[in-house]
Order: C-alpha cells, then sequence, then structure tokens
C-alpha cells in the first residue's frame, strides 16, 4: 500500500557519512609527518598486532554472547505470530483511558516476541458485530501499533471510540483476556533510515497513529540520523490531544524532534496554537519544500481537505491540494496517509 518507489528516488539521499555526528573523544586522524622512519612503523606495527591478538583474546567470550543474544533477539523477532495470510488471536492484557473517547489497548505476545514490524505499517483488526441490518457480521478495520517497534511482550494500539462506531464500540466492551483477531503487517510508507534530512508530519486527531510510530523508530535507532523530525499536531481541545506526554517526553529527551500543537477551542493557560492549522504555522515549523525533505500528512478528511488533499488513490498520494500547495510542496514533497 501506500509510498511508491518513485516517490523514493527524489533527490539525493541523506548521506550519514557527511551528516554523522563525531563520536565523543575521538581524535582526529595523525598528521603524516608525525610518522618517523621505517624501523618505527615496524616496531608500531609488531606492537600494533601484539595487542590485537591480546584483544581479540580478552574480547572471544564478549563477542561471543553477544553474538547468540543477537541470533536470539532475531529468533524472537522472528517468532512474532502476525503474518498476513492467517488471522490470529490475541489477547487483551488491559486498556487505559488516554482522552475521553480514546483509549490504548495492550496486547500480549510471547515474553520474547516483538511484532516485527517496518514503520510506517498498520495490522488489520476483525470482529464479529452486528451489522446496521440486525445481522452477524465479521467485519475488518486497520489499526497502526503505536508501542516501540521493538517493545517484546506486547504491542499498543491506540484507538478512537466512535459513538456509532461498530468495531471500535466492540473493541470498547473487550476486558482483559478476551481476544481478537488481526492479520497483517501492511507497510504503507516503507521508511528507511536516513531517508531525508528533515521531516515534516501535520496529523489531526487520531492520525497521530502513523507518526508516532514512524518517531519512535527514528529517535530510537542509533543508526538514524535523521537532522529533524517537526510535527505540527491540531485538535480540538487540549483534552483532545492523545499521546501529549509522551509527545512532550520525546522531544525533551531528542533535540531533534520537535512537535508544535494547535487546538480549536483554548483555555487561558494554553500556550500553543489556537485554532486550525495555517500556512504561516507550516512555513515557521516545518521544512520547506526540496529533495532531502519530505512532510507527511495524516488525519480524517475534512483536515486532509484544508491541508493537502485527500489520496485519491489506496497506492498514491495524488495531487498536493490546500496549504501545501499554496506554499509550493508538490508530489514528491508530500506523503499521505
Ligand atoms: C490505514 C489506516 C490506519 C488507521 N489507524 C487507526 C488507528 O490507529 N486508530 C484508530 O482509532 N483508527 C484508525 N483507523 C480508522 C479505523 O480503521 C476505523 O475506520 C475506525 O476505528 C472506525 O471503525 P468503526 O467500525 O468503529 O466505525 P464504522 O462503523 O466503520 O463507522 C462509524 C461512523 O464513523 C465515521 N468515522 C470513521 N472514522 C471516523 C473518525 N476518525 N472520526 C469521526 N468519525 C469517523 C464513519 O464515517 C461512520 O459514519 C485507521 C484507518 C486506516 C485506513
Amino acid at each position: 500500500m501506500g509510498w511508491s518507489r518513485k516517490h523514493a528516488v527524489y533527490g539525493e539521499r541523506y548521506n550519514p557519512e557527511k551528516h554523522r555526528r563525531p563520536v565523543p573523544g575521538s581524535r582526529p586522524d595523525r598528521d603524516a609527518g608525525e610518522t618517523s622512519g621505517i624501523a618505527d612503523n615496524t616496531r608500531e606495527l609488531a606492537f600494533a598486532a601484539v595487542l590485537v591478538l591480546v584483544g581479540i583474546a580478552a574480547l572471544y567470550p564478549a563477542l561471543h554472547h553477544r553474538g547468540s543474544s543477537l541470533s536470539s533477539e532475531i529468533k524472537a523477532a522472528k517468532s512474532t505470530p502476525l503474518n498476513m495470510k492467517n488471522w490470529v488471536n490475541f489477547t487483551l492484557l488491559e486498556s487505559h483511558r488516554v482522552a475521553h473517547n480514546t483509549r490504548i489497548f495492550r496486547f500480549e505476545l510471547d515474553p520474547k516476541a516483538s511484532l516485527g514490524l517496518q514503520p510506517i505499517s498498520h495490522i488489520l483488526v476483525r470482529g464479529e458485530v452486528v451489522n446496521r441490518r440486525g445481522r452477524l457480521e465479521k467485519i475488518t478495520r486497520s489499526y497502526v501499533p503505536v508501542s516501540d517497534l521493538g517493545a517484546t511482550g506486547y504491542f499498543d494500539l491506540l484507538i478512537k471510540i466512535l459513538p456509532d462506531g461498530m468495531l471500535s464500540q466492540r473493541i470498547a466492551r473487550l476486558n482483559p483476556g478476551d481476544s481478537l483477531e488481526m492479520r497483517g503487517p501492511v507497510v504503507e510508507l516503507p521508511y528507511k533510515a536516513n531517508m531525508k534530512t528533515h521531516l515534516g508530519m501535520i496529523a489531526g486527531d487520531i492520525g497521530i497513529t502513523h507518526m508516532v510510530q514512524l518517531i519512535k523508530a527514528i529517535v530510537l535507532n542509533p543508526n538514524d540520523y535523521t537532522q529533524q523530525v517537526s510535527l505540527i499536531y491540531e485538535n480540538e481541545s487540549p483534552e483532545d490531544i492523545l499521546l501529549k506526554e509522551e509527545l512532550d517526553k520525546l522531544s525533551r529527551a531528542y533535540p531533534n524532534f520537535k512537535v508544535f500543537y494547535t487546538v480549536n477551542i483554548a483555555g487561558r493557560e494554553w500556550e500553543g496554537g489556537v485554532g486550525h492549522i495555517t500556512a504561516e504555522m507550516i512555513y515557521k515549523a516545518l521544512p520547506h519544500p526540496s529533495p532531502n525533505t519530505l512532510v507527511l500528512v495524516a488525519g480524517p478528511s475534512t483536515f486532509m481537505d484544508r491541508v493537502c488533499g485527500r489520496k485519491d488513490q489506496e497506492r498514491y498520494s495524488g495531487q498536493v491540494l490546500g496549504l501545501l500547495k499554496q506554499l509550493g510542496y508538490k508530489k514528491e514533497h508530500v506523503y499521505k496517509f
């Protein structure tokens, strides 16, 4: 689904060598003028060889141990029960309220297994409901896991419970120990570490799930050198902001992640933006269109209309409209969920 190869080839790729942060304590390479003849070189070489041998002997048990722990991590990742072919039952461990109409549902995995997702992916959830004609029917909906992708033993879904939502109402009635059928994953945007230098994100309401999955995948990956991830997140009121505490924590812990909130109804103490997202907010907070940047957008249909236009097909983002068009963004600068 979603991201096509066509989108991924635009522009120069971010080059980790060029942008690598210096390793603390590392010293510049030795100047060629410091070497003092063949005899010195031979002595240095012999000494270095002895050091290497001693080093290998000392490190062998640690390397061996690390090797086996890596292979068990790989085994664990492989042991994910989630697959595209069959529906698998997952047991609810617990759920907790995030906002008046939204809850996090935590499902169980084997203690060493993780979901093994590539960002950005969603999974399919199926449940039996009474349909609008009063008949029992199995229906399927998509949800984006928001727990760290490497988390073992569980995964979390953030689900908005709609007043007349068939599956979300069914999920809201689950008790710990109940189970739900799932299948997947479905990769939407196959994100690769360092694929852009600066990512912009614009989310409305429950559209945050896509962004949270990617933000965590970037900041928790020591080999991802993305210079900046900037999110603008729109909601109805401060109480409706989903995962605010977690987003604030991430932005305090990782200087390459910044978040700006805007709400339609604000109290006196509110310090963020007020009203719908504007062109000015986007201009100030997000990367300007360039081959090294990408802006991701997710939210309800009316929100998409204002910001960039709806996705026109299942696989392609389509033309850029709305605020992003006004600001000069083209198809290759925008990914719509
Ligand atoms: C790729 C993808 C990822 C998604 N990820 C998530 C996620 O992580 N968390 C999540 O909660 N949802 C997510 N959704 C939406 C989810 O798949 C369901 O559509 C949603 O839970 C409603 O299903 P339902 O059966 O409860 O409601 P339905 O019975 O299908 O719909 C009930 C009514 O609610 C309307 N409606 C649908 N969505 C919304 C909405 N967001 N706000 C207001 N009204 C709405 C429908 O138009 C309909 O009138 C995702 C959707 C897609 C396509």
